[in-house]
């Protein structure tokens, strides 16, 4: 079984961590962290060391695939974590064995897919996507890069979702639209069509806040 290491220790960190081992993936090694002294117990793994250590880590062959463990707050942080090591260690992927994955289905490195999420015919998540629980696209939509959708968003047919996107719990969004890369939506928006301005939508239907 290959050895997995997470970048952050936090919540998110050690629900990947858990996932990938409890649902047979990955050994899960450890994580990097800044903010953590090396040794640091994050629940049921140590930090073993921050970022800049990442590298000789793997060198010394520490672990073998790399996931990263930064949410919806820094999803800034978590594309620059992903654009510095892709290419110098490899990235992991986790889906969990309750998703419903069709085969024709393309799904890039560093994505983690939740719990009861299904997607279905031709759906293709880029790089370094995070499903959250429970999500469902539908045949022929596209997920950017880097991008975060919370538990139970549910997407239609031939939407196109843009990269650093953060989608809130249950947001709807109805067929053949697509969103600008950076749009965040609130907690049950329902989005009925395109959105190409970057920015906060809350409500039905989806207006822009900020
Ligand atoms: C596993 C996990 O937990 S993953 C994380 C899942 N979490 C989420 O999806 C969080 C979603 N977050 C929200 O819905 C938040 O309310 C946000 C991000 C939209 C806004 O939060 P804040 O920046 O604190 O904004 P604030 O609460 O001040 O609201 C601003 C305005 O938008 C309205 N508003 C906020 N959220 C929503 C919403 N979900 N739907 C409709 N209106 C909303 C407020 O009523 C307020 O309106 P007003 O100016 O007329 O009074």
């Amino acid at each position: 079984m290959k050895k997995l290491a997470i970048i952050g220790s936090g919540d998110l960190g050690q629900l990947i961590a858990y996932h990938a081992a409890a649902d047979k993936h990955y050994q899960v090694v450890g994580f990097f962290d800044d903010f953590r002294v090396p040794s640091h117990l994050a629940g049921d793994y140590p930090v073993l060391g921050g970022v800049e250590a990442i590298a000789s880590q793997f060198q010394a062959g520490q672990f073998d695939e790399l996931m990263i463990g930064i949410g919806y707050k820094h999803l800034a942080v978590r594309r620059t974590l992903f654009q510095r090591f892709a290419g110098q260690v490899p990235l992991g992927r986790v889906v969990h064995s309750s998703a419903s994955v069709d085969a024709s289905c393309r799904l890039g490195t560093g994505v983690f897919v939740l719990p009861g999420c299904v997607l279905d015919r031709n759906v293709v998540l880029a790089d370094n996507v995070l499903l959250n629980t429970a999500c469902v696209i539908a045949h022929d939509s596209q997920v950017g890069a880097h991008t975060f959708l919370s538990p139970r968003v549910a997407v239609a047919g031939f939407v196109q979702i843009g990269e650093g996107c953060n989608i809130g719990i249950n947001t709807t969004l109805i067929d053949n639209i697509t969103l600008a890369d950076g749009i965040q939506t609130g907690g049950g928006t329902v989005v009925i069509k395109s959105l190409a301005q970057p920015g906060l939508y809350v409500g039905n239907p989806a207006r822009f806040i900020r």
